[in-house]
């Protein structure tokens, strides 16, 4: 299950201005990737892009032989099979209870009886944790509650790519956390493809394989999370501790003068913070794609922050497993990594 993704100098623009330009990366079969960005560069305008309902200006979308950027209508038709959507706020139909809002892709798009809707519509509520809860309107429930329905009515037609428009938003830090949870079990039980759109920097620093940053109408940055977690990248460094200081500013990137000013200050970026370790599945199982907590660093010769892929005590989060098997990072002091997990 799951599917490899490949975008190829992907170019879109509204009324010729650009939204981003020459977009190439590619969401490895069966990972988790989070894409980030400073609010209006593109983020949603990309996940349209990728499920067909908008058309790049230039480039390409390669999903199993197709092309999503080029192909005909019947082709797209298709392919969007292979996708299952869970939008900001889960966008159900007011009107119809749980069961019918999950129901309904099955009874739109198969032949299936109502007996085997049954079976199917129950099992992906009892995945998401809200049996019991189906016949409620969604205008009963919790907002939480409605992104989970919402989860529900994506898994049903067993996707194979699975995209997440801020998944997040919305929600409390601890709702978030469940979700957050509840992706990773998914992702390790469907081993479907995930790209979840998110401004959460915790659920960015811990659920995904890799990570993607919009900025400045280009992709600034897409690859392993260990990698872009120790970026020395101005911009990736600014937008993943949540800092003023950078070359993001209020609605736009700053000008010359005040990244001058702020050099001329003194002003610096903080220092990098630790690694966290990845969010594990709650069965205690290694992920699909696991990789040891400090591989990449050890790979590629590049010293982690103190303090990386150590335990958090305080988190209610089932990091990644000891028994994944820790490497040491090249130039890593006590404490970081050799050992980490649980
Ligand atoms: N259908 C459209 N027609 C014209 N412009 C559009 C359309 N859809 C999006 N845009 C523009 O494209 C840009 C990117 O929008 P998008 O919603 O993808 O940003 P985003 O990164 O998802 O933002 P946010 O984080 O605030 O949700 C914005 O300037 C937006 O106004």
């Amino acid at each position: 299950m799951g599917v490899e993704i490949r975008v190829d100098g992907l170019t879109k623009s509204f009324g010729g201005a650009p939204v981003w330009r020459d977009v190439s990366l590619t969401l490895p079969s069966g990972e988790i990737s989070v894409l980030l960005g400073p609010s209006g560069t593109g983020k949603s305008v990309f996940l349209k892009c990728l499920v067909g309902l908008l058309k790049p200006d230039r480039g390409h979308i390669l999903i199993e032989g197709h092309d999503i950027a080029t192909c005909r209508e019947r082709e797209l038709y298709r392919v969007r099979r292979l996708f299952g959507v869970l939008f900001q706020d889960g966008a159900l139909f007011g009107s119809m209870n749980l069961y019918d809002n999950v129901a309904f892709p099955l009874r739109e798009h198969t032949r299936r009886s109502e007996n085997e809707i049954r079976s199917i519509v129950m099992s992906k509520i009892e995945m998401v944790g809200l049996l019991g809860a189906e016949r409620k309107l969604p205008g009963e429930i919790s907002g939480g509650m409605r992104k989970r329905a919402g989860l529900a009515r994506a898994l049903v037609l067993d996707p194979e790519i699975i995209l997440f428009d801020e998944p997040d938003s919305g929600l409390d830090p601890v709702r978030t956390a469940y979700l957050n949870q509840l992706i990773v079990d998914l992702n390790q039980q469907t081993g479907a493809t995930f790209l979840i759109v998110t401004h959460d920097i915790n659920t960015a620093r811990t659920v995904p394989d890799n990570i993607g940053l919009l900025y400045h109408r280009h992709l600034a940055m897409f690859g392993p999370r260990e990698m872009c977690l120790c970026s020395q990248e101005p911009v990736v460094r600014q937008f993943l501790n949540a800092q003023r200081v950078g070359p993001i500013g209020m609605s736009e990137e700053k000008d010359a003068d005040e990244l001058a000013a702020e050099a001329a200050a003194g002003v610096e970026l903080a220092a990098l913070p630790p690694i966290p370790l990845q969010l594990g599945p709650s069965n205690g199982e290694p992920r699909p794609s696991q990789r040891p907590p400090g591989q990449w660093c050890a790979d590629n010769d590049v010293t982690p922050p103190p303090g990386s892929f150590e335990p958090d005590p305080s988190s209610a989060a089932s990091p990644v497993p000891a028994s994944a098997g820790a490497a040491a990072p090249a130039g890593a002091g006590p404490g970081v990594a050799g050992g980490d997990g649980p």
